[in-house]
């Protein structure tokens, strides 16, 4: 039996709204197989961009535990949190987050050295040839469509290997092909990395192509069969 990567243990999250607490996440709890690719499907609103902030510790739980290996990631400071962030996870934003003043090549390369390592140049290209953005490493994002600027911010998700990748939305702003092709190579990465990848998607296509759909509805998390 595989063992669990991540482990999500009775989380609560509530926002306050007209003075009122609104819950969102209500008691959710679920684990995840390293290797295990996952797929996080709900209506907009649902609370997925949450839920993915909350594994990767950019937002705490009110409540519950978030755990990866042996660490119980809500407990560790801020400056610990961020610094396991940098090394074990590779975060796709649904708004990409690049940095303006960083070229393409330098967003991509980022990751390498705020962790102070040197660039494998074979998997650089790797993932630069397969999405298609050799053209693109010495523009700077502002100049760069929706869709390249999703790819770029795979490229720079995936560069230093992490073990935990989390993917916001990282089709939604792709034509249906290239959307495809990026599933693809996410899901080829995830297998030949042994990576443990979560990805919130609206496409149930590409959902139903991951080990394990998870809808996430009125606060929890309901294992979802796609036909
Ligand atoms: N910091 C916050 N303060 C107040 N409300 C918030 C905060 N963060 C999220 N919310 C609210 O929580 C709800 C869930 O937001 P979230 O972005 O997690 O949903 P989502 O399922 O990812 O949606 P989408 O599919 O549209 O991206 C929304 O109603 C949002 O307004």
């Amino acid at each position: 039996m595989s063992a669990h990567l991540l482990t999500l243990t009775h989380i609560n999250k509530s926002f306050a709204e007209h003075h009122q607490q609104h819950p969102l996440l209500k008691d959710l709890s679920i684990s995840v197989n390293q290797g295990e690719v996952i797929a996080l499907i709900g209506a907009s609103g649902s609370g997925k961009s949450t839920l993915l902030n909350i594994i990767a510790g950019i937002e705490l739980p009110d409540t519950g535990r978030v755990t990866v290996e042996q660490t119980v990631l809500n407990q560790l400071s801020e400056a610990d949190r961020t610094r396991f962030r940098r090394q074990q996870v590779g975060f796709i934003f649904q708004f990409f987050n690049l940095l303006p003043t960083l070229s393409v090549r330098e967003n991509i390369l980022l990751p390498l050295q705020l962790n102070q390592l040197t660039t494998d140049q074979a998997f650089f290209e790797l993932l630069v040839n397969s999405t298609q953005i050799e053209q693109l490493l010495d523009r700077y994002p502002d100049d760069l469509s929706g869709g390249e600027q999703q790819r770029v911010a795979l490229c720079r998700a995936l560069i230093h290997q992490p073990r935990l990748v989390l993917a916001d939305e990282p089709t939604g702003s792709l034509d249906n092909e290239t959307a495809d092709q990026v599933f693809t190579l996410l899901l080829n990465i995830a297998h030949q990395e042994q990576q443990t990848l979560i990805i919130a998607t609206h496409n149930l296509q590409l959902a139903s192509q991951t080990d394990r759909v998870c809808r996430l509805a009125s606060g929890k998390i309901t294992e979802q069969t796609l036909s």
